[in-house]
């Protein structure tokens, strides 16, 4: 089944078309990439999909059902939840309370939303950590809080914006397991991200954009020898330049 698709969708800010008729669909179960060079429309596309923004043109179906009119917190409740690639936790409140903060959603009292979110916390790592404020965590502690935020709007779908991005390789290895385990319990992920070890390592399916278009998709290995994608991050010529190096080397 087809969790979330987009058709056709594009957004205009004044003179520049950040997302031009993009297209793509994530297979419910999959963790799914979505890559691109820097200003591709990758998180623009995001705030489409959970309803941040509205489009200039095309669809959003979640499901099967057309959400594009809907506003956030209805698609929210659908099962759509997304992280920010800026993490601004509630500083004042602890890990336990901002990860409460997303329970709410589907529970009405305070101490059913606080037991939801310390099994989320168990998920991600943040058992030990309930007490402290946000404000004390360091960049890893941040990101895995922002991944609680969202996992506790129980959510069918979940929309990853760069939540490796800052991260050590050790931090980043630490971090997979987590997110496998989540897609294991039947968690869709669609996420952003430059750490290509990972999208190699998590990702089934890779869609690629480039200046607002989908330019490629395909699985991981595949997509990253692709022509079009290389010279997309590297520049015009840059694929025939790294054949002839490559070529040197032989
Ligand atoms: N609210 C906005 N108003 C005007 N322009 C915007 C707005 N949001 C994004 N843009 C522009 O749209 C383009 C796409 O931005 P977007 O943040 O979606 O790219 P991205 O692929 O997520 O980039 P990065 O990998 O650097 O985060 C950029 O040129 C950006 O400056």
């Amino acid at each position: 089944m087809i969790l979330l698709s987009v058709e056709g969708l594009s957004k205009r800010f004044g003179g520049l078309l950040a997302v031009d008729k993009a297209s793509m669909a994530v297979p419910e179960g999959s963790i799914t990439g979505l890559i691109g060079p820097n200003g591709a429309g990758k998180t623009t596309l995001f705030a489409l999909a959970s309803g941040f923004l509205e489009p200039s043109a095309g669809r959003v179906l979640f499901a099967g059902e057309d959400v594009t009119a809907e506003p956030p917190h209805r698609r929210a409740r659908r099962g759509i939840a997304r992280t920010f690639q800026i993490v601004q936790p509630f500083q004042g409140l602890t890990v336990h309370e901002n990860i409460a903060v997303g329970a709410y959603l589907r529970h009405a009292g305070r101490q059913a939303a606080l037991d939801a979110a310390r099994a989320v916390a168990e998920e991600v790592g943040l058992a030990p950590l309930l007490e402290t404020p946000a404000a004390a965590l360091t960049v890893a502690g941040r990101k895995r809080l922002e991944l609680a935020r969202a996992l506790a709007t129980a959510p069918r779908l979940l929309l990853l914006d760069e939540v490796l991005a800052g991260l050590n390789p050790s931090e980043v290895r630490d971090i997979l397991p987590v997110l496998r385990a989540i897609r294991a319990r039947g968690v869709t992920i669609l996420m952003i991200e430059h750490v290509m070890q990972a999208v190699m390592n998590l990702c089934d399916h890779v869609h690629v954009l480039a200046q607002g278009r989908m330019i490629a998709e395909g699985p991981p290995r595949a997509v990253c020898n692709d022509a079009a994608v290389i010279e997309a991050y590297l520049g015009h010529g840059a694929a025939a330049r790294m054949r002839a190096e490559g070529g040197a080397h032989a």
